[in-house]
């Protein structure tokens, strides 16, 4: 495990971007894909930031995916799994980062064929909680011409990261733009922050 916490937090100090394949075990990410499917057939994952129509519409232009967050209080025992897997994260990056997060939120994501969000930083300027962002991918067989690269813009250039599944990413939510570039195929995924509250 903490092998696998190492690749991520190493990369993340020499690249700004932290990637880790295989963050996810196979196993994990195949469950929690299932209850990503499942949700989607049960209608429960819907557009992030619910306002009026107008909003929604607006949004659209911004970001296509539908989202539900995870919750230990749903009693989903891999959903358990993975809050124990980042638990396990948290106190490993605070032992050696001293970054002091004291909370975190996860949401399940889903971009259907044609979905993307546009060039974006993931701290609101209100809200300065969310410290770092971490998204794990949840798509088995993931060609190049399947798109829906997750596109992150450095300051002289472009670096696209395939959402290959049980790929972790891992960046500073306040400093790095980033977007997710057209999907032609329906793209799965599990998007966080770690948090001082
Ligand atoms: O799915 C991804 O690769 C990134 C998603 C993202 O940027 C976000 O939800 O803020
Ligand atoms: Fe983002």
């Amino acid at each position: 495990m903490e092998k696998i916490f190492d690749t991520l937090i190493d990369s993340f100090i020499k690249d700004e971007v932290g990637i880790a394949d295989n963050f996810l075990s196979i196993s994990l990410a195949s469950h929690l894909k299932e209850n990503l499917i499942n949700l989607f057939n049960e209608k429960k994952l819907l557009t992030a930031g619910i306002g009026n129509n107008l909003i929604i519409n607006q949004n659209k232009l911004i970001r296509g995916d539908v989202i539900y967050w995870l919750d230990r209080k749903h009693g989903n025992q891999h959903e358990n799994d993975f809050f124990d897997l980042m638990d396990k994260f948290i106190l490993y990056l605070n032992s050696t980062c001293y970054t002091g997060i004291t909370g975190y939120e996860f949401h399940y994501t889903l971009y259907e064929s044609g979905a993307f969000y546009k060039k974006h930083i993931d701290q609101f300027q209100n809200n300065g909680s969310r410290q770092y962002s971490m998204v794990m991918y949840l798509n088995e067989d993931w060609l190049a011409k399947d798109g829906g690269e997750l596109c992150i813009h450095h300051e002289n250039s472009l670096q696209n990261i395939s959402p290959e599944n049980g790929k972790s990413v891992f960046f500073k939510s306040a400093e790095l733009e980033h977007e997710v570039l057209v999907t032609n195929k329906q793209r799965m995924s599990i998007t966080g922050w770690l948090k001082i509250n």
